[in-house]
């Protein structure tokens, strides 16, 4: 098959690679383009079957090969002489529907997967600077004392991060004493609104009638009592920063309503006043209780829930994150020497005793207790022998040494607990589904075996 002139010249003005075989995968015509791009001459290959070029190892795949095998078009990806080349084969038909060329059009895509690669890279370095960027930013607010060594604190602070870089109210659930101010105050101190006033108010501790006037302020004379050249309330106080409204299921369903009206006009009047007052606040909501429950009972209104739960986020109860403890108590050890002279030092294995317990008061208990160690200890050292007698356990003898002392000691507690709860061994047996004499062979058993003093436990019980 010959290929005309105008054809001919045409084929070298196409900046793609163009090689062409006939129906038997002869060579008949190679582009200056193929040329250059695989520094071969058009002479050397002209003529050859790409059959013979693939056995001489010259190509891997032939797409030639390929079309006259299959009739239809063919697309390989090759590498070629350390380049990355897109290989498509088209065939040629005659009118009686009979293959007579195949039609390669090749193309240099190695600086196009370069610049993939370095995309990738690019994404990558991207992708880690953002991820050195959170954990510096934790970092920072780390040493301002805030903990968050578990996951789950981890993922609370990366959505705290998340929600400070916009206006949006937030919701924060979790127990009491589970680190709701102290995120709210994180939030407040990553936002725009850093460096304004970041206000506080207890819904549940101030008395409903002081409520309103609290929020909005009142004018001198505006009711018997009020102050000689009135009062400002929170939304003036927090205006341009943050207002963390604490327990907000406790604030009565009337003052819920003016809330509401305050959040959607973005304007109040103080008590007794005539002018309106414009408010810029952010609002971050927080509470223990199950707001739901309460709007199905109509204790909560439903508008001002979802006005506030706009971007709900869960603080852990530290059971649930002990891994946080020994850190904690680090973080409690670095404030408490800020304000006291005597350095504290909290013995390894108090640290560890304290993981063991569930702090159903989450980290407010747990600071309380190390609180009260420090003050009691003699000279800032605290010791196991310090610790409550419920959680003390002398070391070696007593502490669990390997699993089935540990399934022991579980055990133990669980008896110990029915006891507390029921009173007499009879009951605290038949809570267990146990008999009374299995019961308290096994409670004499471990309490030998794990306590330090037995007596003293006795009394306990
Ligand atoms: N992640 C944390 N790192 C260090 N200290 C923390 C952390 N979370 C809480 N605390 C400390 O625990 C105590 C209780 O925290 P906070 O008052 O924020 O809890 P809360 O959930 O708002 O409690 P409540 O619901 O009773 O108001 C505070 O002393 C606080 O500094």
């Amino acid at each position: 098959m010959v290929i005309s002139k105008e054809w001919d010249n045409l084929l070298e003005l196409i900046s793609d690679g163009i090689i062409i075989t006939d129906h038997q995968g002869v060579i008949v015509k190679v582009n200056k383009a193929y040329e250059r791009m695989l520094s071969i001459k058009a002479v050397d290959l002209v003529g050859r079957n790409m059959s013979d070029l693939k056995r001489e190892g010259f190509l891997e795949e032939s797409s030639s090969l390929k079309v006259i095998e299959t009739k239809h078009p063919v697309t390989l990806i090759q590498e070629h002489f350390g380049k990355d080349l897109i290989v498509t084969g088209m065939p040629m038909f005659n009118e009686q529907n009979e293959l007579i060329l195949v039609i390669n059009c090749v193309r240099d895509i190695t600086e196009l997967n370069q610049l993939k690669r370095s995309m990738q890279q690019i994404e990558q370095i991207n992708h880690s600077y953002f991820e050195q960027l959170t954990y510096l930013r934790q970092r920072e607010i780390h040493l301002d004392g805030l903990v968050a060594h578990s996951q789950s604190m981890r993922e609370v602070l990366t959505n705290a991060l998340k929600v400070a870089a916009v206006d949006s109210p937030v919701m924060l659930r979790g127990e009491s004493g589970v680190g709701k101010e102290v995120i709210a105050k994180f939030i407040h101190q990553n936002s725009r609104r850093n460096g304004e006033a970041f206000i506080k108010v207890n819904c549940g501790a101030i008395p409903e009638k002081l409520m309103e006037s609290e929020f909005f302020g009142y004018e001198s004379g505006a009711f018997t009592g009020a102050g000689k050249g009135g009062k400002p309330g929170v939304f003036e106080l927090a205006n341009k920063g943050t207002l963390f409204l604490d327990e907000v299921g406790d604030m009565s369903l009337d003052l819920q309503v003016k809330l509401l009206r305050v959040l959607e006009e973005k304007e109040f009047r103080r008590i007794g006043g005539v002018k309106t007052i414009q408010t810029d606040v952010r609002i971050i909501a927080a509470t223990h209780q199950h707001l739901e429950e309460m709007v199905a009972q109509k204790q909560f209104r439903q508008d001002l829930y979802y006005r506030l739960q706009v971007y709900p986020i869960s603080i852990p109860p530290l059971r649930e994150r002990k891994e946080d403890i020994p850190y904690l108590v680090d973080s409690f050890a670095r404030k408490y020497e800020e304000k006291h002279p005597v350095p504290l030092h909290i013995d390894p294995m108090v640290k560890q005793l304290l993981c063991r317990c569930d702090w159903p008061g989450n980290i407010r208990e747990l600071f309380n207790m190390l609180e009260r160690l420090a003050i009691t200890s003699n000279n800032g050292e605290i010791l196991p022998d310090h610790l409550p007698l419920e959680m003390y356990r002398p070391v070696g003898s007593t502490l669990p040494r390997n699993f089935l002392e540990e399934v022991e000691m579980f055990e133990y507690q669980g008896l110990k607990q029915a006891l507390v709860i029921h009173k007499t061994t009879r009951k605290a047996a038949q809570s267990l589904g146990m008999s009374q004499t299995t019961y308290v062979r096994k409670l004499n058993l471990y309490r030998d075996k794990f306590e330090a003093d037995p007596k003293m436990e006795q009394e306990i019980l």
